[in-house]
């Protein structure tokens, strides 16, 4: 039987092949593709020359683990692609230097940051009228519910908030269980969902219709794909992102 999605158990076992001694890829390329395709698929659900020159600010909220670290990375690409990003990264990860280089490159491309002990509060910076959508790159396939601070706090701002000014969820809706969907009353319901390598069963309860469902990570063969039980998906020429 062909999957559709793979459990958050699965996930990770991909991720440990990808980048265990045979296969060899290092944490920095995939992020790198991972980051680089949620920026392409901003640019394709909002595109600049269909937006008014006041409404370039995307906002971008990076989780503790790697799927913040693809938060980070798509800020600077969409940096690149002429949108105007700014980063709120309130638990830095300190796992390693990568982080760090990360959060250097964002200065050097003159992205604020914001940290939790900004004397502002992040919800200043949060324009809606400035704001084309705001990428959640909270958690992806590790996270593990009941959600603890500040990120409770931070989902129950953008559930307040996502019917004004659209959310993007990076690989999985920050807060919903990876496998079973949404767990607490409130919750983020994204515009666009950004599936990783191969979308997470929770995907499956997406309202159709209302949320624009991309792939993204196109960094695998196909029989790697099939060995792990699904086929890869048809991305088009030189595409990072596939609408499903
Ligand atoms: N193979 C792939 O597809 C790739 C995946 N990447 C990204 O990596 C993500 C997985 O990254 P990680 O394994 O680092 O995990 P996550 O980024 O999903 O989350 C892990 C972090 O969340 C914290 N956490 C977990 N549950 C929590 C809770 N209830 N409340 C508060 N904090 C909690 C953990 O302590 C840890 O710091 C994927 O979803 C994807 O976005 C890419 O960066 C690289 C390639
Ligand atoms: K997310």
């Amino acid at each position: 039987m062909t999957l559709k999605v793979v459990s958050a158990k699965l996930a990770a076992e991909i991720d440990k092949e990808l980048m265990g001694p045979k296969v060899g890829f290092t944490l920095q390329q995939l992020m790198e593709l991972a980051g680089f395709s949620v920026a392409q698929a901003v640019t394709r659900q909002f595109p600049l020359d269909k937006t008014s020159s006041e409404k370039t600010n995307v906002f971008v909220i990076a989780g503790p683990g790697n799927n913040g670290g693809d938060g980070l990375v798509a800020a600077r690409h969409l940096k690149l692609f002429g949108y105007n990003p700014i980063v709120y990264y309130p638990i830095r990860s300190s796992r390693t230097e990568f982080y760090k280089q990360l959060t250097n490159q964002l200065e050097f491309f003159k992205i604020p940051v914001l940290s939790q002990d900004n004397s502002a509060d992040w919800k200043d910076y949060l324009k809606p009228e400035k704001t084309l959508c705001v990428v959640d790159a909270i958690f992806g396939f590790s996270f593990k519910p009941p959600l603890r601070e500040p990120f409770s706090s931070i989902v129950n701002e953008l559930h307040k908030l996502q019917e004004t000014v659209p959310i993007v969820s990076v690989d999985v809706p920050s807060g919903w269980d990876v496998d079973k969907g949404p767990v607490e009353d409130i919750y983020i319901d994204p515009a666009v969902l950004v599936s990783l390598t191969v979308p997470k069963p929770c995907s499956e309860l997406l309202k159709s219709g209302k949320t624009a469902h991309y792939i993204g990570g196109r960094f695998i063969p196909r029989d790697f794909a099939n060995k792990y039980g699904f086929e890869p998906f048809n991305y088009e020429g030189t595409d990072q992102i596939l609408k499903l």
